[in-house]
């Protein structure tokens, strides 16, 4: 049955949580991109952040992932906390994403990019490597391993020695999430990852990620603007507004929130739920 006509793939979601934020601000000179945003991410549950354009999402993001530390709040990950970690650090944690604009490295080929996706996992010494090259080979050939099977599970083998930019928009969109899923993390971060896709890449994508969860044991949170991807994917939404949360819970319960169907109307019919079929 297709993901995204048929019964919704949300699971109950099990344990504590694996991303919690609470009370994030954070302001760019002027503009405050955030303004109290709180929130938890349970463990296994695909958490989607919607909300029009320029409400914060992206910033959101970017502040759990430590690209920029928030002026206010804190972040935890699986009862740590993160705030003020460096984007490296929580990597190691078990936080990998993907990017609004593909963020992928022209001139090499499919599977190098996602053989990137393995570095938070190197341990790269010379002198161990020049003394104990045996198992450096065997490191090696572990990382290929665990390539080859991702490449597999997102069906990428046709063009896995293809130099990337020559890939369709939607296969480099699924490159970009093989790459993510090659980091083995706990929490999975995606950021719009079904942009610009028709119908069937769409289905791809919401399946890949519904298996995800299950088979690599992941929580996710996505920023998604397709509201069918959505309401088929998501176990719970928060949408927020101008920087700050207008209703949080089940996808459809929260979109028909009266706030935030008239946060939706003032930017106009083609940004918010009125793509809900697109
Ligand atoms: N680095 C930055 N410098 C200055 N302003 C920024 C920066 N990043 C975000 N902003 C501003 O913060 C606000 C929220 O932006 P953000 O990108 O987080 O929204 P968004 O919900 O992800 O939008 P979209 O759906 O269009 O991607 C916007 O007003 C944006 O212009």
């Amino acid at each position: 049955m297709p993901v995204l006509t048929g019964a919704s793939g949300a699971q109950a979601a099990v344990g504590g949580p694996a991303l919690r934020c609470t009370d994030i601000q954070r302001s760019f000179g002027g503009v405050q991109a955030l303004k109290g945003v709180s929130f938890d991410l349970q463990q296994g549950e695909i958490f989607g952040l919607v909300g029009p354009n320029g409400s914060g999402k992206t910033t959101m993001v970017n502040v759990a992932t430590g690209f920029y530390p928030p002026n206010q709040g804190r972040v935890a990950l699986f009862g740590e906390d993160i705030t003020g970690w460096s984007p490296h650090r929580i990597a190691r944690h078990g936080v990998a994403r993907t990017f609004q604009n593909l963020a992928l490295f022209k001139g090499m080929s499919v599977l190098d990019n996602i053989l990137v996706g393995r570095h938070i996992h190197m341990r790269p010494s010379a002198l161990a490597t020049l003394f104990y090259w045996v198992a450096a080979v065997r490191e090696e050939v572990a990382h290929r391993r665990v390539v080859e099977e991702i490449i597999d599970f997102m069906q990428l083998q046709d063009i896995r020695y293809e130099p990337v930019e020559i890939v369709p928009l939607g296969m480099q969109k699924r490159v970009e999430l093989a790459r993510a899923l090659a980091a083995e993390p706990r929490l999975l971060i995606l950021d719009e990852p079904m942009a610009g896709m028709n119908q069937e890449e769409k289905e791809y994508i919401a399946r890949f990620v519904l298996d995800a969860r299950v088979e690599r044991d992941l929580s996710v949170l996505v920023i998604e603007h397709h509201m069918d991807v959505v309401t088929a994917i998501c176990d719970r939404v928060l949408v927020l507004s101008e920087g700050a949360p207008l209703a949080q819970g089940k996808p459809r319960e929260a979109m028909a929130d009266p706030a935030v169907v008239a946060a939706y109307l003032g930017q106009g019919a083609t940004a918010g739920p009125a793509r809900a079929s697109a």
